[in-house]
Order: structure tokens, then C-alpha cells, then sequence
């Protein structure tokens, strides 16, 4: 992760930005970034809804950590603008009580203690100092919170992080990789916390470079690769564009996609082995079509797509590994980012992975603690920040 440099907030407006304001939610035009002759993002355009987690993929370098400061204003765009709620970032009067970012978990000083950190913030954005301690039990350090700051690992400064952006009670939290370096079960309540934030009216921007990840709790994805963009979804439009196929070997398949064609399953195609790929369709249904329309199967198997694999093809090119076969043995669990040089539909695959491999958590406070009643307190914006990032 880059950390971006603080520098005055927005540049020139890009002339191919239309005039009208967006409205609810994080708007984000044509934003661009150039260090020198090198472009970090590139015209990016991409909505976050309210209400909505939307997962901000993109492999390393692609430009995440550089677009998130320009849209908290920490990073001066070349061109372009991002709007919270149809105002632009810079201009919202209480951007704590808005927005709560993490940037860079570890940037807080480490020979503050927790808790005097936290209370730091508390008098920069006007909030009681009880919220300090509030947060630190919420997010699970409370037992810690007297601990300096350069004690704590790379997850507790994460977690440090997220009560930080916390304390203004925001409506919308902008996270850089706060996954990066928390244990499962971190993982698992980081999760639970952004569902029940935006079950409640939050809304979530979460940046991260791996699929696996996000896919457990975001209801939307926008992919860039190279400062550009390649994809702004909603993961059940994902789900669909690349659903598992089923192919059954049959006795007379051009009867039965004629028999599932008059039920209106018209996607379903011969392959050159004879057998019949049909998408859209349970392999049990085809079985009860297949009945009916008295046509023998003899096999049936099912081809599940890996959406991590069309995310890896999406985003193909960039520091794309060595070839697995180099490393016999040690190779990773999918094929290099250089493998699959467009989106396929259907990249090869075995299994796709039902996330419920984490257990929930026991001993961090439950997420559900922070209903929606408790937004809206008056403070004021921490210095230089969008939101406290610690
Ligand atoms: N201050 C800077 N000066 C020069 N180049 C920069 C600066 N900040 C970022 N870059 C470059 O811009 C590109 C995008 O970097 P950025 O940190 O935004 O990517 P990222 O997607 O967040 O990466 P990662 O997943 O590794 O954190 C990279 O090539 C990076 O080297």
C-alpha cells in the first residue's frame, strides 16, 4: 500500500465532467492521476451507492490507495472530482461525521498509548472522550487500551484504525486493505461489523487486491487494473454473467435443449463431445426435462466458475506471476495473473468457494452495537483528514 501525500485538496475540474451534481452515495468523475509521466489512474468514473458495500479492487499498484486520496482529498487529482452526498469531499462541513477513512493503519505514533490516541482525535473532531474507549471495546481492543501504540501487530493497528474512524459516528467508512494483516477471526468480525454498518444505513468503500476477501461481504465491486477501469458491478450481476454450466451427456440431446428451449431455458448448446451445456438450469431440473421429454442421460457433471479466476482475467498483466510449472510443488492455488490474457466465461475451474470457512467471533464485541441511532452527533473535521485515518 502507497500512502498517498498530503497535499491541497482537488485539482482543475476535467472539462469532460458534466455540470450535473450526483446525488446520495460516493460519486466519483473522471478522476485522474499523474506522477510525473506516469499515469496512477486514469479518468475513473464509478458510483458507491448508499446503503452498499462496495468492494474497490485492483492488483497492487493499480491505483487504489492514489484514487481513495484523491476522493478524501489527501492526494490532488490532475483531473476529475468525487462527491459525497453531491457535495464535494473538501467542502462537507463535519467530513468526520460523514466519512471515517483508514488509509494507512500504520501511521499512528507509536509511543502514543490507544486510548490517549483515540482521545486525541475525540478533541480534534469534538466528540465526548468517552467515544475513545467506546470504539476501542468495539472494535475488541479494550484490554489494550493503555498499551503503546508500537506494541500492538499490524491487525491490532488495523483495528485501532477502524475505532479511529469510528469516533465520528460516520455515515460512510472508506478502508484501505484493513484486512491486511488480521487473523480469521478478525476477518470474520470486520465482516460482520461493515454488514450490520451498512444493514444500517452505512455505506462501505472497501479496497483490497484480493477477491476472496471482498467477495464475503461486498454487494458491489468496481476493478481497475493500470488506473483504468474494468469493471463496476454488482456481484450478483457477476454471479450471473458467469454461472456454472451443467452438462449432461444424453440420448438425444438436441430433443432435450428443444424440450428446455420450449420452457424457455434457451441457453443450452451442444458441445463437440455430444454432450449438452445448459447454464440456468439445476442439473435436477434438466434430469425432470429430460424425463418428460423421454431422453436418457447418462452422465451429468457440473462446471463451477471461480470468480476469483475472472478477476485475476480481468485484470491480467500486471506483475503477472512466473508460470506455476516453474515451481513444481510451490506453485499458488490459481493460475498466474498473466494466464488468461481477456475474460473468459468460463476460465478453468474446479470449485467455487462458499465462504464459510471463518467461524464467527466470540470475544470482539458483537457489530450489531452500532445501530444507526447513534450517527448523526455534531463535531467537527479532524485536521488535514478525510475522516480520521489514524
Ligand atoms: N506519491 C507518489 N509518487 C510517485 N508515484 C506514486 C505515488 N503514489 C503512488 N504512485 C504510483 O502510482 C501507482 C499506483 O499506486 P497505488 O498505491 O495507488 O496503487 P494500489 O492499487 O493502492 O497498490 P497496492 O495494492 O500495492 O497498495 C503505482 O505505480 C505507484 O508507484
Amino acid at each position: 500500500m502507497t500512502a498517498p501525500s498530503a497535499q491541497p485538496p482537488y485539482g482543475t475540474p476535467d472539462p469532460r465532467v458534466p455540470s450535473g451534481t450526483p446525488g446520495a452515495g460516493i460519486a466519483v468523475q473522471g478522476l485522474s492521476r499523474t506522477f510525473g509521466d506516469h499515469t496512477a489512474v486514469s479518468n475513473l468514473w464509478f458510483t458507491v451507492p448508499p446503503g452498499s458495500i462496495t468492494g474497490f479492487l485492483g492488483p497492487n499498484g493499480s491505483g487504489k490507495t492514489t484514487t481513495l486520496g484523491m476522493m478524501l482529498g489527501l492526494v490532488r487529482p490532475s483531473a476529475g472530482n468525487a462527491f459525497v452526498d453531491g457535495v464535494p469531499f473538501t467542502s462537507l462541513q463535519q467530513p468526520a461525521q460523514v466519512v471515517g477513512a483508514v488509509l494507512d493503519a500504520r501511521s499512528a505514533h507509536p509511543k502514543h498509548r490507544a486510548l490517549t490516541h483515540l482521545q486525541v482525535y475525540c478533541a480534534a473532531i469534538g466528540v465526548p472522550d468517552e467515544r475513545a474507549r467506546q470504539m476501542l471495546d468495539l472494535v475488541g481492543l479494550g484490554a489494550v487500551a493503555r498499551r503503546r501504540i508500537g506494541e500492538f501487530s499490524l491487525g491490532m493497528r488495523q483495528r485501532l484504525a477502524l475505532a479511529t474512524a469510528l469516533l465520528g459516528q460516520p455515515r460512510y467508512l472508506v478502508l484501505d486493505e484493513p484486512a491486511n494483516g488480521l487473523d480469521p477471526e478478525g476477518m470474520a468480525w470486520l465482516r460482520d461489523f461493515l454488514r450490520a454498518f451498512a444493514a444500517n444505513g452505512g455505506t462501505v468503500l472497501i479496497s483490497s487486491h484480493i477477491l476472496r476477501e471482498i467477495e464475503q461481504m461486498a454487494d458491489r465491486l468496481v476493478i481497475i487494473a493500470n488506473g483504468h477501469l474494468v469493471a463496476e458491478t454488482s456481484m450478483t450481476d457477476l454471479r450471473d454473467a458467469y454461472r456454472s454450466r451443467v452438462f449432461v451427456a444424453a440420448s438425444d440431446p438436441a430433443r432435450l435443449a428443444t424440450a428446455l428451449a420450449a420452457a424457455g431455458h434457451t441457453d443450452a448448446q451442444v458441445q463437440q463431445d455430444g454432450r449438452l451445456a445448459v447454464v440456468g438450469v439445476s442439473a435436477d431440473r434438466i434430469a425432470e426435462f429430460a424425463a418428460t421429454a423421454e431422453v436418457t442421460l447418462f452422465g451429468t457433471s457440473v462446471e463451477h466458475v471461480d470468480l476469483e479466476q475472472v478477476y485475476l482475467a480481468m485484470t491480467a498483466g500486471r506483475y503477472a506471476a512466473a508460470p506455476v510449472a516453474q515451481y513444481p510443488g510451490h506453485g499458488p492455488h490459481h493460475p498466474p495473473g498473466g494466464q488468461y490474457p481477456q475474460a473468459q466465461q468460463y476460465p478453468q475451474s474446479q470449485q467455487y468457494p462458499i465462504p464459510q470457512q471463518y467461524p464467527s467471533a466470540q470475544q470482539y464485541p458483537n457489530a450489531q452495537q452500532y445501530p444507526q441511532s447513534q450517527w448523526g452527533q455534531p463535531n467537527r473535521p479532524p485536521t488535514g483528514q478525510g475522516g480520521p485515518t489514524a
